[in-house]
């Protein structure tokens, strides 16, 4: 099947993505190594090498960024990658992963960063900030509402330095024509491979808005991606 083909297709809401439609089960899901464990260790190895890029010129670009926070929870963290960064370069933060029990089993249990498993639709360990990197792409508008619905009962209010960061592409021509190629190119496998999007930032502003922020802060310094700093 191509993608015209599932174009085409009459699916009975909620639609499955190309890759569900195939082969039965969403490429990033617990069901997904019994199909084939190859496939599913290709996956994990390239996500996690795809995922941890950029945290350094994120630090780099972004001073402000994490200036004054007293704790981070990263929230879809992964194997920590990120968190441990960033502790080192601000060694004051008490930094939080929030990943899924299968990612958590695997987390080096060295102390430096606190793992947590569990689901970040049902509950969000509270800290000043709640990081969301390259998470949001890979859901449904009304999944990001829940998810963002559930970091802001893990904040405090933005008087007390309570934000949002999340680092994920913002769809537009502002960046040049290759960058906005780059970025369609991300939606379309956003598109095959999970529910999820790339957005513009329209887009983005209704997802917090009926999530229940207030003001949002975009910083373009990071090719085709962009930093989001958003608050309660
Ligand atoms: C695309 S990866 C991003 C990893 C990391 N944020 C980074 O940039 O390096 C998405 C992460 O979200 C995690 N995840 C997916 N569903 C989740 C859920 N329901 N609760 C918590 N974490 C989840 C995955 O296990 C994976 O580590």
């Amino acid at each position: 099947m191509g993608l015209a083909g599932w174009f085409k297709k009459d699916h009975e809401p909620p639609v499955p993505s190309p890759f569900e439609d195939i082969f039965g089960v969403p490429l990033c899901d617990d069901r997904t190594p019994l199909l084939d464990k190859e496939l599913d260790d290709v996956v994990t190895q390239g996500l996690a090498a795809h995922d941890n890029l950029g945290i350094a010129t994120v630090m780099r670009e972004c001073h402000d960024l994490f200036k004054g926070l007293g704790s981070l929870t990263d929230c879809g963290g992964g194997d920590g990658t990120t968190a441990r960064a960033i502790i080192k370069a601000y060694p004051h933060i008490k930094c939080t992963v929030l990943d899924l029990p299968k990612v958590v089993d695997k987390a080096p249990a060295d102390g430096v960063v606190t793992y947590v498993a569990g689901d970040l639709f049902h509950s969000v360990p509270s800290s000043q900030a709640v990081m969301l990197k390259l998470v949001l792409h890979f859901w449904s508008d009304e999944d990001c509402v829940k998810i963002l619905a559930q970091c802001k009962k893990a904040i405090p209010s933005r008087e007390e330095g309570g934000k949002i960061i999340i680092i994920e592409i913002v769809v537009g021509p502002s960046l040049g024509p290759i960058m906005f190629e780059a970025q369609h190119l991300m939606d379309m496998l956003m598109m095959v491979n999970s529910k999820g999007r790339q957005r513009d930032e329209n887009e983005w502003s209704k997802l917090f808005t009926k999530a229940g922020f207030t003001d949002y802060k975009i910083v373009k310094k990071l090719g085709a991606r962009c930093v989001i700093e958003v608050y309660p």
